[in-house]
């Protein structure tokens, strides 16, 4: 936990607004921000881990969370350099989300599961992950595809509905229902359907809740 101020992890589906969210934030305060490293996902010394998975996640679903874990764990060791820092997702939805989706739908041998779980908690009893609200942007599956249409990223272009709504549920359960996985701090709800203007809003109605975190 930091010294001064918080430090607060943005959670949500694909394209609900995360970086959005995050961007304007950066502009608008005194805010470290750190975005997803998807850049790395999607260029790793010449291979693109990210578009593999899609491709064939049975195979290449392992190799993009091995290195989520890995790229996640160094966004959250980073320098702090303001009082309040806000992080697009987190080691911990790399697991609790994506690598349990993976699990659960078949898609993942049992044997990756296994070694994915031996690095995940021997990193999460071993180091401190600094972590003192959660923000979810709450928004339905059916907004996060629209909204994924439009940013166009080439590697989703196969995401259906129903692989949005499975990530959905299982942010539900974990943040909302509290039903599934351990919480590393308390959650601040925000609907996130609304259109810009209406967000820009909300996010300053809840800025002062973000920025003092640390005492939620
Ligand atoms: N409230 C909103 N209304 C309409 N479009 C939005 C809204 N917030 C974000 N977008 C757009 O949706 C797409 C995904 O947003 P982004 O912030 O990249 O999501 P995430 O980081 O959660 O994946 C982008 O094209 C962005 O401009
Ligand atoms: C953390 C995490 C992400 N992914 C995938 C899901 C999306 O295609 C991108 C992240 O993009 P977003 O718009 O910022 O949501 O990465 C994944 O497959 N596994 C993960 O652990």
């Amino acid at each position: 936990i930091m010294a001064i101020g918080g430090f607060s992890l943005q959670k949500g589906n694909i394209a609900s607004g995360k970086t959005t969210c995050l961007e304007y934030f950066s502009k608008t305060s005194n805010i470290e921000v750190l975005t997803e490293p998807v850049s790395k996902w999607r260029n790793v010394r010449g291979h693109n881990p990210l578009g593999l998975m899609y491709q064939d996640p049975a195979r290449w679903g392992i190799t993009l969370q091995t290195y989520v874990q890995l790229t996640m764990l160094d966004r959250h060791l980073s320098t702090i350099s303001a009082p309040v820092r806000m992080m697009e997702r987190s080691i911990y939805s790399a697991k609790y989300i994506f690598v349990e989706n993976l699990y659960r739908s078949g898609k993942m041998p049992e044997v990756d599961f296994a070694v994915l779980s031996e690095w995940f908690e021997w990193i999460t009893q071993n180091i401190t992950i600094p972590v003192d609200l959660i923000v979810y942007l709450q928004t339905s599956p059916q907004t996060c595809l629209e909204r994924l249409k439009v940013r166009c990223r080439e590697e989703e272009k196969v995401i259906p509905l129903e692989y949005l709504e499975v990530v959905h549920q299982l942010y539900e359960d974990w943040l909302i229902k509290k039903t599934s996985f351990h919480i590393p701090a308390p959650v601040l709800v925000i609907s996130a359907d609304d259109d810009m203007q209406k967000m820009l809003h909300q996010y300053e109605e809840n800025r002062e809740k973000i920025i003092a975190a640390r005492n939620v």
